[in-house]
């Protein structure tokens, strides 16, 4: 029956429920659990949790070594929630915004044994929701009835893990001239995913040959450099230089990736920013939120490079993840283009700490 959701399209509604706050049920083998991301949750929901039983908190491994919490189930911890502990405890938890001024009196407690695949699933859809990853959760007995009763989200673990860690396919929307400062002979095409995320763009400059390598960027979203000049990156200097080099060889393509703050989101890219005023590096601020260094996955660049119909490039990068991504799914990268500009008394070390933590080529 084609007027019944998929998973895809059930998982994109769990990603806008868990923004809101609304509770999802995820349903596994023998259990469900009820899940409301930290971020959203409200006191008077967080009561109601406790009516249905005891609810824990699940992080990231990441978080769980800032907090000193267990991580037994490897990737994750799933932190007992006191009887006496309110919502500020939890979104203390979820959030070091104040771990420096008001530490976490512990010591946390980590539940160990049974499965944590669900608290692992649900961890998953905070981050792809840019959301913290931090996720109360609770037991519910009959989880088919219990999302009908309640009109909630039912995702079942089973069907949603395969699509977890793909890329959707892609398909193009429209495209229109775009005469830019760059290049008159500019071109924007829009591509949309069918798995309701974000779309991603592809700014091709002239008519480049298909049959020889291109000049591309592959440029991830960075609203405070790319539109407000942040002095804090060199993001907005790499676009712009990127695009005039494009333009001075008349031929070329930059993809412009909707990978706010390496993947993690701009709310989350600023919770980074105020972890750096306290001190910590790019690096350290994002396993802090409970985030890997880098949480993009540049195989979506190869995608639209191949719809475009390009197989090979010539590189506009110092990151040479990049470059292994591209390779690793097809695209051959005929030469590294070094994009150095914009360095500045602001992001000084923060382009050190890339060197130095990220592998990025000086
Ligand atoms: N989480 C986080 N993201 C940041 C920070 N500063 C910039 N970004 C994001 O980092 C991304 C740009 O990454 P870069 O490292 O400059 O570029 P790259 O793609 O790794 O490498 P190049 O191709 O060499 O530029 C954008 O999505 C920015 O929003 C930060 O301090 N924390
Ligand atoms: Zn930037």
């Amino acid at each position: 029956m084609s007027l019944l959701p998929d998973i895809n399209e059930l998982l994109a509604r769990a990603r806008s429920d868990l923004r809101m706050g609304v509770p999802v049920v995820l349903a596994g083998e023998d259990q469900s659990i009820l899940a409301v991301a930290s971020e959203t949750l409200t006191p008077e929901r967080l009561a109601d949790l406790r009516a249905l039983g005891q609810p824990v908190i699940a992080i990231t491994a990441r978080r769980a070594e800032t907090l000193k919490a267990r991580p037994y189930d490897g990737d994750l911890a799933r932190v007992e929630i006191p009887a006496d502990a309110d919502l500020d405890w939890v979104q203390a938890v979820a959030d070091p915004a104040d771990d420096l001024i008001t530490p976490m009196k512990g010591p946390l407690v980590s539940a160990r044994g049974g499965s944590a695949a669900l608290h692992r699933l649900a961890i998953a859809l905070a981050k792809s929701a840019r959301l913290l990853p931090a996720v109360v959760l609770v037991p519910v007995e009959d989880g088919t009835r219990f999302a009908a009763e309640y009109g909630l989200t039912r995702i079942i673990h089973r069907l949603a893990v395969p699509h977890l860690g793909e890329r959707s396919p892609m398909n193009e929307v429209v495209h229109a001239r775009l005469p830019m400062e760059a290049s008159e002979a500019g071109r924007l095409h829009i591509y949309r995913p069918e798995d309701g995320g974000e779309e991603h763009y592809a700014i091709e400059i002239g008519r480049p040959d298909r049959s020889k390598p291109v000049l591309a960027r592959l440029h991830s979203a960075c609203f405070t450099g790319d539109v407000m000049g942040s002095l804090k990156c060199d993001c907005g200097p790499q676009l712009r230089g990127a695009l005039a080099q494009m333009g001075a060889e008349g031929a070329g393509v930059l993809l412009y990736l909707n990978q706010e703050g390496r993947g993690i989101g701009l709310a989350n890219k600023m919770r980074a920013y105020s972890l750096q005023d306290q001190g910590f590096d790019t690096v350290e601020a994002n396993h802090r939120l409970g985030f890997e260094d880098d949480e993009r996955d540049f195989r979506l660049g190869a995608d639209i490079l191949r719809a475009l119909g390009f197989s090979s490039v010539r590189l506009l990068t110092n990151n040479p993840k990049k470059i292994a991504m591209m390779e690793k799914t097809g695209i051959a990268v005929a030469e590294r283009v070094p994009l150095k500009v914009g360095e500045t008394a602001f992001n000084r070390n923060y382009l050190a700490t890339k060197a130095k933590k990220s592998g990025h080529l000086l």
